[in-house]
Order: structure tokens, then C-alpha cells, then sequence
């Protein structure tokens, strides 16, 4: 009986003691994940966010820091690996919320209650966010997952050290911060595999399982540190056959990740079911439609001066979506074929760019004024999504001459955190031209030596950044600035056949511009005899002739408008007519082609040109 008694003391004490160890270690995950979310919103510049969550947790973030090789990124990833490697794709992590229908009636039938609604409808396939209800999450090798394991879990244990050692050393975090953002941004582009992995995470399962207490950077820099080259660099011979559906998966999914705009929805390796899996992640939430949005000023560490520089970049100098797609561009074939080539592949392909096939950083797209420079710039803006930064160099110079050196470096260190970026400098020549010597105003100087600078930054570097420079004289470029710029690609003047197009493009046979004015203005052309009018015009000149000709047509209704008024009720009825080559030829008479040395353009490309 005594024996029984004692025996069931101990199995309280025991069961109580594993009780407060089991609140202990919820109390630890809850600070901890406090932590590495006001870690993640600091490293991305949601400041306010941030400053709310410290108010509201009441958690000294400045006492805590997380540990080396933690955050949440890693976290999310390991997650996906682990996932793809039990169901064949990746997970889906939230949804856009449904806003519900204002019926307030519950049906007889509800399953819910209305805070399980809300918590369906925010994240994780209809169910709550695996995040949240562990026992939907798929058995991780370092999950930790009942309260036992994780006494003996080290990985919970440092995390122990992290809230209860109070180690209140504040490292420097804004140093690391940029680190940490390119890091993650190049795993991003990096990850999967040249060849081989069947599952595209970039590792087997095996070496995933190795040393389960390494984070996915760990294993990455096992790898020797370049985390796309995993498979090759172990015993085994590379395989000579690239695995082009791997590499379109990979990209799909990278498209996917950085929040793909228009193409929309996640798509998901195909396979079965399996169990324990959500069983309603099929639906397509088109969550990705929006990109997300990085705050404006995301570097905390710019302060006084470059700080508002970096405002002033990012009021005037970024672009979200300049909106040109290659189809808009008519002709070039050949420079869009090495834009493509030097800019989108990298980018799309990263896997296939690395070592002795790194990607040009420079590029200088040269030729004629009005011939689709800017244009194919904002084309590898559109079509990559990457950030856009358009500056042109006079005004670089002109506008911000005492500061332009500093308004660089700002620029670029924009740009490397905003990665993958494209910096379009306009007139490179007005910035570049051979330096002038003595004369040369100091200023001046020193924003072009920051520049090579930059630019040597980008191309020793593993940023996804990339400056496109156009000039129309790139004969008068600095030698020092055309070595930099290692990709130089021909923007002509359109040949016969573009013209063509380009004339069919801005005046077809029938205009509905004005179609909501009750008006179509059909056209009666030769655009063959048209094309031939116009050898030595630029797109542009044969723009602006086109509209010459086309508000030839309102012009009548100008006069009548003009010679009338409101009240007069014997308004002639007008009909617009149509547009014809008489019309045309009178507009190229009154638009002559902007006067460039084509010859000038092809003796520099002979010499110093890319092919
Ligand atoms: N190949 C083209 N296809 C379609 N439109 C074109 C083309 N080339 C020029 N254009 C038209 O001309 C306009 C000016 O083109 P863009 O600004 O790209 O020229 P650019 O070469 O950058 O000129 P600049 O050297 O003077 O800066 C465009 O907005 C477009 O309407």
C-alpha cells in the first residue's frame, strides 16, 4: 500500500515537472518566434511593424538576438525541402483571403465557428497554417515536435540559450543585414540543381538528413559555398545532359517565390495525394498576383544625407513596372536576341551561369538617338520583373553635381538590396566621356570614379544587378568606363522590313482609338512604298510621323470646333475619313529623320562591338 502511495507521489512530482518543462518550452518557442519575426521585419525594413511587435509582445528585442545561422527564411525552407521530399511539391503557405459576403445568418449547418473561418481564410490551405497546428505539419527530421523530443532536440536547446542566456551582446546587425539579405536572395536565384535531383531542391534527401542540427546555409557553404553547384561538386561525375524541365520548374517556382505579376498562380509539382497531405491546396489562390511590396526605406543603416538620396531614388529614379513587353518592340532581332543573352538568361537560369559563365554586369547598348535603347532596358525590366532604375546622365550630373558621387553609391547599394535590379543609365556618355585632365571639376571626378568602382563591384560580385548604359556616341566613352561595360550590343535603325511593321503597327488598317468617340478611322496604305520612303528614320522619327499623319485627320474637326460655338445650332456634321499615303508622305515631309552617321555606328562595332 505504502509502496503504491510512494510510487504514485512520484509519478505526480514526474508528471508535474514534465508539465512545467512542457510550459517552459511553449513559453520558449513563443519568444523565440517573437524573435525571429522581429528579426525577419527588421532585416526587411518594416520598421514601424517591427517597433509594434516589441510594443505588443513586451519582449525586450534588444536583450535577444537569434542565433547565427537562424531565421526564418532558412526555417521556411527547410519546411519546403522537407515537404517536397514527402509530397512531390512544394507547399502552399497562405491565401488570399476571401472577404466573406455580409450574410449574417449562420447556416444551421456551420462547421466553423467564425474565428476558425477567419484563421482558414489567411494562411495555409484551408486549414490553419500548418505553422499553427503542428499535426497537419508533414513529420520533420528537425521539427522537434513533441515536447520529450525537444529536451534533447540541440537545435531547441541553443534556441534555450538564446532566450534564457540573456547574452545581451548587440551584434552588429546592420552590417549583417545587408549580408543576409543578398545571401538570401542568391540562395533564391541559386537553388536547384545543374543536374541530376530528380525533386529540384537542390540536395538528396540523404544529405539533407546528415546533420539535421545545420541550417540550409550550413549545408549550402558545406557545399563549397556556391549552393547551385551541390550535386556536381560531390565524387560524382556531373552528367553531361542538362535537365532543361528541371531548370523551367526551377525558374517557375523562383518566378513564383519573388511574386509572379500577371502570370499568377503557383504552380505545383504534379503528384498523388499522399497522407496526412491538406487535401484542398489545389485550389489556386493567385496570392502571387501582387509582388510584394519591400518598404521605401529598407536600409536602416543609411542615415543623415544618404538617406534622403535614397528617398530621392526612390521618388524619382525607381520604376515599379515600366511595362514594355519584347513583342512591343519591332525589329531589333539581333540585339534583343543578346539582350536576352546577357540579362534574361542569367536570371532566368542561374544555375547555368556561374564560375567561368558568369553573366556580363555591363552592358552598353549603343546606336542611333530614337532607335529602342530605353525600350529594351525596360524590357528586361518587365519581363524579368526585376527593379527598375532609370536615370539619365545629364541629369545625374547636371541635377545632382556636389552629390552625384554620393547619389551612386547610394544607387547601387539600392539596387543590390532591391536585387535582381536593372540600373538603366541614359547618356553614359555625358557622365563617362574621356575624363578632361587638369580641367576636370573634382566633383565630376569622383562620381566617375565611384562609378568604376560600382561597377566593379557588380561584376566581382554575386549580386543579381545589372547596369545597362545607352549612348548614341560610344566612341567618345572612357576607356576605363567601355572596359567595364564587357557586353557592348548594336541598337540600329530599323530595316526595311521593321519599318514595315512599324508602320502597320501605328497606323493598321482600321484605328479604334476613338472608338468610345463613335469614331473608326480606317487607312488605305502602302506600307511596302511607305517602308521604302523612309530608309534612315528611326522608330521614333517614324512614331511621330505616323501621329503627324494620323492628327491630320482631327484637324478639321479643330477648325469647325474653333470657328463655332456652343450655342450655334448649325454645327456641320463631320465624318472623319480615312488616312491615306497622300496623308503619310505629306507627314514625312514635315517630320524629316533625325540626320545620324550610320557608317560612324558600324566602323565602332566593327572594332569594339558584340556579336
Ligand atoms: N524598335 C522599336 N520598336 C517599337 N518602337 C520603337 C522602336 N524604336 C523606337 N521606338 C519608338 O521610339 C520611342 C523612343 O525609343 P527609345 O526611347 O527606346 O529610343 P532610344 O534609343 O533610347 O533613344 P535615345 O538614344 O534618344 O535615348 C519609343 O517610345 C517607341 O515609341
Amino acid at each position: 500500500m505504502a509502496s503504491s502511495n510512494h510510487l504514485s507521489l512520484r509519478a505526480l512530482r514526474a508528471a508535474s515537472q514534465a508539465k512545467e518543462l512542457a510550459e517552459k518550452r511553449a513559453e520558449i518557442r513563443r519568444k523565440s518566434l517573437v524573435i525571429l519575426v522581429h528579426h525577419y521585419l527588421d532585416q526587411e525594413g518594416y520598421g514601424d511593424a517591427a517597433k509594434s511587435l516589441v510594443l505588443e509582445s513586451r519582449l525586450n528585442t534588444e536583450q535577444f538576438s537569434v542565433c547565427e545561422k537562424v531565421d526564418l527564411t532558412g526555417i521556411l525552407q527547410e519546411y519546403e525541402t522537407t515537404y517536397v521530399e514527402k509530397f512531390q511539391r512544394y507547399p502552399r503557405l497562405a491565401k488570399r483571403v476571401v472577404v466573406p459576403r455580409p450574410t449574417p445568418k449562420p447556416h444551421r449547418c456551420a462547421l466553423h465557428t467564425p474565428e476558425e473561418v477567419d484563421d482558414q481564410s489567411v494562411i495555409g490551405g484551408g486549414k490553419k497554417s500548418p505553422f499553427f497546428r503542428r499535426r497537419s505539419l508533414p513529420r520533420s527530421t528537425r521539427s522537434g515536435g513533441s515536447m520529450g523530443r525537444a529536451s534533447s532536440d540541440p537545435s531547441l536547446s541553443d534556441d534555450v540559450n538564446a532566450i534564457e542566456g540573456r547574452s545581451a551582446h548587440s551584434h552588429s546587425r546592420s552590417t549583417a543585414r545587408n549580408r543576409v539579405i543578398d545571401n538570401k536572395k542568391r540562395e533564391e536565384l541559386n537553388r536547384g540543381p545543374l543536374v541530376g535531383s530528380r525533386r529540384g531542391v537542390g540536395r538528396s534527401p540523404g544529405e539533407e538528413k546528415k546533420d539535421p542540427s545545420k541550417s540550409s546555409s550550413d549545408t549550402d557553404s558545406d557545399r563549397g559555398g556556391n549552393p547551385s553547384l551541390g550535386p556536381v561538386k560531390s565524387n560524382r561525375m556531373p552528367k553531361q545532359v542538362l535537365d532543361l524541365k528541371q531548370m523551367i520548374s526551377d525558374y517557375t517556382r523562383l518566378e513564383e517565390n519573388i511574386g509572379d505579376i500577371g502570370k499568377g498562380q503557383p504552380r505545383a509539382l504534379p503528384a498523388p495525394k499522399a497522407e496526412g497531405q491538406p487535401d484542398d491546396e489545389d485550389e489556386s489562390s493567385g496570392l502571387w498576383e501582387d509582388k510584394s511590396v519591400k518598404p521605401p526605406l529598407a536600409l536602416p543603416h543609411l542615415t543623415g544625407e544618404f538617406r534622403d538620396l535614397a528617398n530621392i531614388i526612390h521618388r524619382e529614379i525607381l520604376i515599379d513596372n515600366p511595362e514594355v513587353r519584347w513583342e512591343e518592340i519591332l525589329g531589333l532581332d539581333d540585339a534583343k536576341r543578346l539582350v536576352k543573352e546577357a540579362v534574361v538568361y542569367p536570371l532566368k537560369y542561374p544555375q547555368l551561369f556561374v564560375g567561368r559563365f558568369k553573366p556580363w554586369r555591363g552592358i552598353l547598348l549603343y546606336g542611333p538617338p530614337g532607335t529602342g535603347k530605353t525600350l529594351l532596358a525596360k524590357a528586361v525590366a518587365t519581363e524579368c520583373k526585376t527593379t527598375f532604375f532609370n536615370i539619365s546622365a545629364t541629369t545625374l550630373v547636371s541635377k545632382w553635381r556636389g552629390d552625384s558621387e554620393k547619389l551612386v553609391r547610394v544607387l547601387f547599394e539600392l539596387a543590390r538590396f532591391h536585387a535582381p535590379s536593372t540600373i538603366f543609365v541614359d547618356e553614359v556618355d555625358a557622365l563617362m566621356a574621356t575624363r578632361q585632365g587638369e580641367q576636370e571639376h573634382e566633383a565630376s571626378r569622383r562620381m566617375k570614379t565611384q562609378l568604376l568602382v560600382e561597377l566593379d563591384g557588380l561584376t566581382q560580385g554575386n549580386h543579381h544587378v545589372f547596369l545597362l548604359a545607352a549612348s548614341n556616341i560610344p566612341w567618345q566613352l572612357d576607356p576605363a568606363m567601355l572596359r567595364r561595360l564587357e557586353k557592348r550590343i548594336l541598337v540600329p535603325l530599323p530595316g526595311s522590313e521593321a519599318r514595315k511593321a512599324m508602320f502597320r503597327h501605328h497606323l493598321p488598317e482600321l484605328i479604334t482609338d476613338l472608338e468610345e468617340a463613335g469614331h473608326a478611322i480606317p487607312t488605305n496604305l502602302d506600307y511596302g512604298r511607305l517602308s521604302e520612303l523612309t530608309e534612315g528614320y528611326s522608330g521614333s522619327d517614324l512614331q511621330v510621323a505616323c501621329r503627324e499623319a494620323a492628327m491630320g485627320c482631327l484637324r478639321k474637326v479643330f477648325n469647325v470646333l474653333e470657328d463655332h460655338s456652343v450655342e450655334d445650332t448649325d454645327l456641320p456634321e463631320i465624318k472623319l475619313g480615312s488616312i491615306d499615303m497622300a496623308d503619310v508622305e505629306a507627314a514625312l515631309q514635315k517630320t524629316r529623320p533625325t540626320q545620324s552617321d550610320c557608317q560612324l555606328y558600324s566602323d565602332w562595332h566593327e572594332k569594339y562591338g558584340s556579336t
